[in-house]
C-alpha cells in the first residue's frame, strides 16, 4: 500500500483494471461511490442531510453514486450539481442512474446540522476552482460543515499537493486504490483531513505494470534492507562510522551524530576531532573512539587505516574556505572503501559556494555515495535555480536536485521527500513538530550513516533514518531534546528487530 500514484499512474491502473476486468469504468465508479457512502453511514450516522456537490467529471460521478446509494439507505440527500456530466461519460451513467435530481450548486447552502460530500473535482483538477464551485467551498468553510472530500480534496492538486486557488478543507478524504503525492505534501496533506485508502477492485498486479518510483516512507520501503546483526557479528562488521567534529567551541553537534550512529547499530564509532577540540570532546565520550584528525592527511590516514563505512561531515564543522577544500579532497579520498558520506549543515552552506567543484566531486567515477540533508533554507543556498522555480512540487524539487548532485536528497521539512538519482522518492508522513529542537538534523545524520555503514542501500538507508528519527520523537513526546532521541530510538529499532524476526 505504500506506493503513490500520479494522476497519469492512476489513469493506467484504471485502465489496466477495465482492461482485466470483471470491473469495468461504470463498475469501478460504482465500487467507488460504494466506498464512500459506507464510510459517510459509518462516521455520521446521525448527520440531518449530506449535502452532495458534484462537479462535472468523473468525480461528480462518484458523487451521484453515493447519492443514490445514501438516499436508499434512508438518509436525507440534497444533490448540487455544477453542470451535467459529458454525454458518454461514466459520470453521465452514474447521474442516470441516480433517482435523485440534482440542484443547480449556485444556490447550495449548508443546512445546520449537515455534512457535506465534495464530488467537484478530483484527478481532473486543471485549474483554480471558480465561480459557483468556489462559493460553495467558501460556505462549507464558514459553516463549518463537515466535509468528506472523494479522491482529493477540491482545489488541492494530487500531483504537488499544491493549493491551485480556493480548496476544500476535509475532515476525510477518501481515496482509491493508493494514495496521491498531494495527499503527503503540504499543504495538501492539512486540507485531507484523515486519508482513508478504499479498495474498488483494481486488481493488485497492475503495479507491476505501472512500476511506481514514489512511496509514502515507512518500514514496507526498507524493512527488507534493514540490518540484523547475525549471530557471529562482530563490531566492525556491524559498519564503523567516522564522525567529523568541529573546533572546541562547536564539537557537541558531531557528538550527537556519533551518538545517534551509535544507537542506530553502527558497530563502531570514531569522532574525529581537531587536536584543540581533544579534551572537550574527551571530557564528553565512553565508547565512542577518540581520534585526532587535524586536516587531510590525518583523516587521510584514518580512512586508509580503520576502512570505515560511512562518514558523517558537517554538523557544527564550520564555514571558512578551508573546510571546503577539507569536505572536497575526503569526497575525492573517500571512494572505494566508503559506501556512503552524509553531508549535512556546514557541510552543504559551504558547498553551495563551490557548487560546481562539489557537483563534479559527487558526479566522479569513483566517488562515494553522498547523503544530503538540506532544510529548505539550505536547499535554498546549494539549487537555487530549482529552489526558485514556481512550477516545481516538493517531490520535483527534490528529484531534481537529487539528479543534479548525483546524491540521496532528505530534503527536510514537515513533509521530508528522500530522493533518489535514480528517480525513486519517498515522502515521510509520520513528522512530528516536537522534531523541531536544536541538534535534531544532527542525530538524523548518525542514523543514516549507521544504516548505511550497516550495509543499507544509501536511498533505502536515508528513507529508514528519517522514519526512524520521527518515530522515536513521537513515542518520546513532549519535552524531547535532541540528546534524548539516541536513546528514543531504543524501543522502535526492538519493535522492527521483532518484525523482522517474524
Ligand atoms: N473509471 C474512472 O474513470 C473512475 C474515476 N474515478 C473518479 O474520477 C475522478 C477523475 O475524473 P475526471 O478525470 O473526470 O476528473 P474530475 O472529475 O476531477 O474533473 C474533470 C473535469 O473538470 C474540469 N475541470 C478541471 N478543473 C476545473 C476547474 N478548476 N474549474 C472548472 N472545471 C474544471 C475538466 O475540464 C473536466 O471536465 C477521480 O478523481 C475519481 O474520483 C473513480 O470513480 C474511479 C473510477
Ligand atoms: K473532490
Amino acid at each position: 500500500m505504500h506506493q503513490l500514484l500520479t494522476s497519469t499512474e492512476m489513469a493506467k491502473a484504471d485502465r489496466l483494471a477495465i482492461a482485466s476486468g470483471p470491473f469495468d469504468g461504470i463498475a469501478l465508479m460504482r465500487n467507488a461511490g460504494a466506498a464512500v457512502a459506507a464510510i459517510v453511514l459509518e462516521r455520521y450516522p446521525h448527520a440531518a442531510v449530506v449535502h452532495i456537490l458534484c462537479g462535472p467529471g468523473n468525480n461528480g460521478g462518484d458523487g451521484y453514486v453515493v447519492a443514490k446509494l445514501l438516499a436508499a439507505a434512508g438518509v436525507a440527500v440534497s444533490l448540487w450539481s455544477s453542470g451535467a456530466p459529458r454525454n458518454g461519460s461514466d459520470a453521465a451513467l452514474a447521474a442516470a442512474e441516480c433517482p435523485l435530481r440534482p440542484k443547480p450548486l449556485g444556490g447550495f447552502e449548508p443546512a445546520p446540522g449537515s455534512v457535506a460530500i465534495d464530488a467537484l473535482f478530483g484527478a481532473g483538477l486543471s485549474k483554480a476552482v471558480e465561480g459557483d464551485a468556489a462559493t460553495a467551498i467558501a460556505r462549507c468553510a464558514e459553516a463549518k460543515t463537515p466535509v468528506i472530500a472523494i479522491d482529493l480534496p477540491s482545489g488541492i492538486s494530487g500531483e504537488s499537493g499544491k493549493a491551485l486557488g480556493p480548496a476544500v478543507r476535509a475532515d476525510i478524504t477518501v481515496t482509491f486504490f493508493r494514495k496521491k503525492p498531494g495527499h503527503l505534501l503540504y499543504p495538501g496533506r492539512s486540507h485531507c483531513g484523515e486519508t482513508i485508502v478504499a479498495d474498488i477492485g483494481i486488481p493488485e498486479d497492475v503495479l507491476a505494470a505501472i512500476r511506481p518510483a514514489c512511496f509514502e516512507n515507512g518500514p514496507a520501503l526498507w524493512l527488507e534492507n534493514f540490518p540484523q546483526p547475525e549471530v557471529d557479528s562482530h563490531k566492525y562488521a556491524r559498519g564503523h562510522v567516522g564522525v567529523f567534529s568541529g573546533g572546541q567551541a562547536s564539537t557537541g553537534a558531531a557528538r550527537l551524530s556519533a551518538l545517534a550512529a551509535a544507537r542506530a547499530g553502527a558497530g563502531a564509532v570514531t569522532l574525529l576531532s581537531p587536536g584543540n577540540a581533544l579534551q572537550v570532546n574527551a571530557a564528553h565520550l565512553t565508547s565512542i573512539i577518540l581520534r585526532k584528525a587535524d586536516g587531510f592527511e590525518e583523516a587521510a590516514e584514518f580512512l586508509a587505516e580503520r576502512k570505515p563505512r560511512a562518514l558523517v561531515l558537517g554538523p557544527g564543522l564550520g564555514t571558512g574556505p578551508q573546510i571546503g577544500d577539507f569536505i572536497l579532497q575526503v569526497i575525492g579520498a573517500a571512494g572505494g572503501g566508503v559506501a556512503g558520506i552524509v553531508l549535512d549543515a556546514d557541510a552543504i552552506s559551504v558547498m553551495a559556494r563551490r557548487t560546481e567543484e562539489f557537483f563534479a566531486a559527487t558526479r566522479a567515477k569513483d566517488a562515494p555515495a553522498v547523503l544530503l540533508t538540506p532544510h529548505e533554507g539550505e536547499f535554498g543556498r546549494l539549487f537555487p535555480e530549482i529552489a526558485a522555480d514556481p512550477d516545481l512540487s516538493k517531490l520535483a524539487r527534490a528529484r531534481a536536485a537529487a539528479r543534479l548532485a548525483n546524491a540521496v536528497l532528505i530534503y527536510k521539512g514537515p513533509d521530508t521527500v528522500i530522493a533518489s538519482p535514480d528517480g525513486r522518492a519517498a515522502i515521510n508522513s509520520n513528522g512530528t513538530p516536537l522534531l523541531a529542537t536544536a541538534g535534531s538534523g544532527d542525530v538524523l545524520g548518525g542514523i543514516a550513516a549507521a544504516l548505511i555503514a550497516q550495509a543499507m542501500p544509501v536511498f533505502e538507508a536515508a528513507s529508514a533514518a528519517v522514519w526512524l528519527h520521527a518515530e522515536a520523537a513521537r513515542r518520546f513526546g513532549p519535552g524531547l531534546i535532541a540528546e534524548d532521541l539516541p536513546l528514543a530510538l531504543r524501543p522502535v529499532l526492538a519493535e522492527l528487530a521483532q518484525v523482522k524476526g517474524r
